[in-house]
């Protein structure tokens, strides 16, 4: 990656977030999933996912109610309002995705349709996290290797201003996303049920 070295304001990473038993017990919950097909703009993507609380459509950019939590993954959420400093129920969505060897997710932003805060847990095999802003002269980026049992939390300008993408990932790997819902959709959520 070209560019100056900056590391993110608003990243915050925590190895060993869970202790191998209670990785062993969500993979196999995770494992137990019903990934779904990724497809943006006409292409199947590697990484399959489910979604929980809500789902977000790529079309009309919103947010549909989705199946609520399983309560196999309430203290993982539990653990992970903990590292971001916010109540469990504010992480509205959760996002599970399974990377098969190979799979990537390519540079973005998280949709504007979340909230300010994003906390990620990794499973089975590291990856890079890669961050980037900027162009030319002024591109910054910075690079993080994400443990098995690890968390990060993105907010403030590593989660609005830094775009993130994940490599070709070495051997499976799972990860599950929560994230807040943006201020005032309460209201639009309730309807949308
Ligand atoms: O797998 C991860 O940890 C990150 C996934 C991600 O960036 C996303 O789904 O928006
Ligand atoms: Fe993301």
């Amino acid at each position: 990656m070209r560019g100056a070295v900056e590391r993110p304001a608003g990243l915050t990473y925590q190895p060993e977030l869970l202790t191998d038993d209670e990785e062993r017990s969500l993979l196999s919950t995770l494992g137990a999933l019903d990934f779904r097909e990724v497809r943006m703009h006409g292409q199947v993507a590697r990484r399959t996912v489910r979604h929980f609380g809500f789902d977000y459509d790529y079309g009309s950019f919103q947010l549909t109610r989705a199946e609520a939590l399983p309560v196999a993954l309430h203290g993982l959420r539990d653990r992970c309002a903990d590292l971001a400093g916010c109540a469990p129920e504010a992480l509205a969505q959760a996002l599970v995705t399974r990377y098969p060897p190979g799979a990537v997710i390519g540079w973005h932003r998280d949709a504007p349709a979340f909230g300010p805060t994003v906390v990620g847990v990794s499973m089975a095999a590291a990856c890079l996290l890669r961050f980037q802003r900027g162009t030319a002269e002024g591109r910054r980026v910075y690079e993080l290797e994400l443990a098995p049992r690890s968390g990060y939390v993105l907010t403030g300008a590593a989660r609005s201003s830094w775009q993130h993408s994940i490599p070709p990932v070495p051997a499976l790997r799972y990860s599950v996303t929560f994230r807040t819902l943006r201020p005032g959709r309460a209201g639009a959520s309730a309807s949308a049920r």
